[in-house]
């Protein structure tokens, strides 16, 4: 793919409009999503931080629960950020009675893990091998186990919580890249989407 590839953020809650600056500034070319048609007509997809359980009653509202989840099987690159992180887990723990998730990654997340400690916080880590960038967690959920096919990108704090992995076309973190000006997590997830 030589053009800028279409890459939409889901636009149902949440911070849609950082996710479109960054990845505008990542080279993509990117576009809200609220609508199955709308979610046809791109080549990859941004689930933006919020409030999981929210998105999740949206989505089903929308009518874009069972199309967005069997995108993402047929292995429409998706990157979840946050709450976008939990909408992508195979299994949660610490959901509200019946939440789903559109899963695609082989892991358990722990929902508010770093909430009951301290509500946000901010620190540097090392992401995928590429440099250290600045990491920005509100109420935010950790992985508390993966699979065998799940890449850990990142990892924080003295007992190496991890928080940000890659399976195949789908990435996910626990923290908002989005908020920081620095957009090598968006670059990433653009040249993804372009390798796919
Ligand atoms: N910043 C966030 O996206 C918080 C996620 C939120 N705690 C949830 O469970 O959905």
């Amino acid at each position: 793919m030589t053009a800028a590839p279409t890459i939409g953020v889901l636009a149902l809650q949440g911070d849609v409009r950082e996710h479109i600056r960054a990845l505008e500034a990542a080279g993509a070319r990117a576009v809200p999503v609220r609508r199955k048609a709308e979610l046809d007509a791109v080549d990859g997809l941004v689930i933006p931080g919020g409030e999981s359980t929210t998105i999740w009653k949206l989505a089903v509202a929308f009518d874009l629960f069972e199309p967005l989840r069997l995108r993402i099987k047929d292995g429409m690159p998706a990157y979840g950020s946050c709450a976008g992180m939990i909408m992508l887990a195979d299994r949660i723990e610490g959901g509200i009675e019946g939440q789903q998730t559109f899963g695609g990654i082989d892991m358990l997340v722990r929902r508010n893990a770093f909430g009951r400690q301290v509500d946000s916080f901010e620190t540097d880590l090392e992401f995928a091998g590429r440099g250290t960038i600045r990491a920005v967690f509100i109420r935010a959920p950790w992985v508390e186990s993966v699979g065998p096919d799940v890449e850990v990108l990142g990892r924080v704090g003295p007992e190496d919580r991890i928080v940000a992995v890659r399976q195949g076309s789908l990435l996910a973190t626990s923290f908002h890249p989005e908020l920081t000006g620095d957009a090598r997590v968006h670059s990433y997830f653009v040249e993804m989407v372009r390798e796919h």
